[in-house]
């Protein structure tokens, strides 16, 4: 028989005041896999992941944590799955490391704390109280919290966020060893590397729905799998954007439509054209820009990401 999924969310609906921020989502998590919440702020990942912490009850549809009810069945669920809230959610006032022993002692197998607190970079910070950490240093101690009792299934509401680099680096080492472990992850992030770097399955979210689902190959791969990327030498109105577009779609047999807009991750004068890229796209361009005597300062063909993807669906930029 199938593994029964880790999350199973169906119709799921949560009101504040008479505004939906959740508004119909479905949502399955795979048992033993990543699975990366992907969307804008205000998207409501956090309130879905809440619903599934048991934390917030929905107003319709059905949640089903592990098989269970997180609100009926909250006690049998608590010491099998970790939490990791976006706000920390720790006391202040006690020392780290203690913290953290205090954590371990309530799991029947927990994780070896010092080793836990020293790979988070944690080991120099044991006998600071929680108030006196970093933000970033926070977020370490709130994910070495949600981890120290073996969960069967960790949410991590925003993991990475706040934290330098390094910090980054080795939090993101943690989750591909958790799944290799066999522990179920369910993460929100905003950051597409972290969706594309650790996420099995990628499911994004705009408005309280579910807008585009799969791996981060197939979403990818969903519409043409390149982008032709551009420096300009001066900011480009709507007027000539559309002029551009039009320009790059008008041949004979050019196939899909293409859409020329403002990089999201670049600079003022950097651009973007989606759709089906081929060679013929590049020449087009620059046949653009020389009757407008335009000289581009760079211009490159690479891998649509999943911002392209999220651009593509909502017209907006994640971040
Ligand atoms: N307790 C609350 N009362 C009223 N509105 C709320 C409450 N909690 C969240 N919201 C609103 O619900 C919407 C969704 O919030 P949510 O935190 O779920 O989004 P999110 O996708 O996690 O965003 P972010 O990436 O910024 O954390 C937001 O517009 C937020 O302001």
């Amino acid at each position: 028989m199938p593994e029964s999924p880790a999350v199973e969310i169906r119709g799921l609906v949560k009101r504040y005041g008479s505004r939906a921020v959740v508004d119909g989502l479905d949502l399955v998590a795979d048992a033993g896999r990543v699975t990366a919440v992907l969307g804008p702020n205000g998207a409501g990942k956090t309130t879905t992941v809440e619903c599934c912490e048991g934390l917030r009850s929905p107003d319709a549809g059905t949640v089903r944590v592990l098989g269970l009810d997180p609100l009926a069945d909250a006690r049998a669920l608590r010491p099998r799955v970790g939490v990791m809230l976006q706000d920390g959610g720790l006391p202040t006032g006690v020392r780290a490391l203690e913290m953290l022993e205090h954590v371990a002692r309530l799991h029947a197998r927990p994780r070896d704390v010092g080793e836990l607190a020293e790979r988070l970079g944690l080991g120099g910070f044991a006998r600071t109280t929680v108030r006196r950490l970093s933000g970033g240093q926070r977020q370490r101690l709130a994910l070495a919290a949600a981890l120290v009792g073996r969960p069967e299934l960790v949410f991590l509401d925003e993991p990475s966020a706040g934290m330098d680099p390094q910090s980054r680096r080795a939090v993101w080492e943690l989750v591909r060893e958790l799944r290799d472990e066999g522990t179920s992850v369910v993460l929100t992030t905003h950051l597409m590397d972290e969706a594309e770097d650790l996420a099995d399955r990628v499911v994004v979210v705009d408005h309280g729905a579910v807008i585009a689902q799969g791996s981060v190959a197939g979403l990818v791969a969903s519409g043409s799998d390149r982008t032709l990327r551009f420096t300009a030498p001066a900011p480009l109105d709507a007027a000539a954007l559309g002029s551009l577009a039009e320009a790059l779609s008008a041949r004979p047999g050019a196939g899909a439509a293409r859409a020329v807009r403002p990089a999201a991750d670049g600079g003022d004068l950097d651009y973007v054209v989606t759709g089906d890229v081929d060679a013929r796209t590049l020449a087009d361009l620059t046949a653009w820009c020389a009757g407008r005597d335009l000289l581009l300062s760079r211009m490159t063909v690479g891998r649509r990401t999943l911002e392209d993807v999220f651009l593509d669906l909502t017209g907006r930029s994640l971040r």
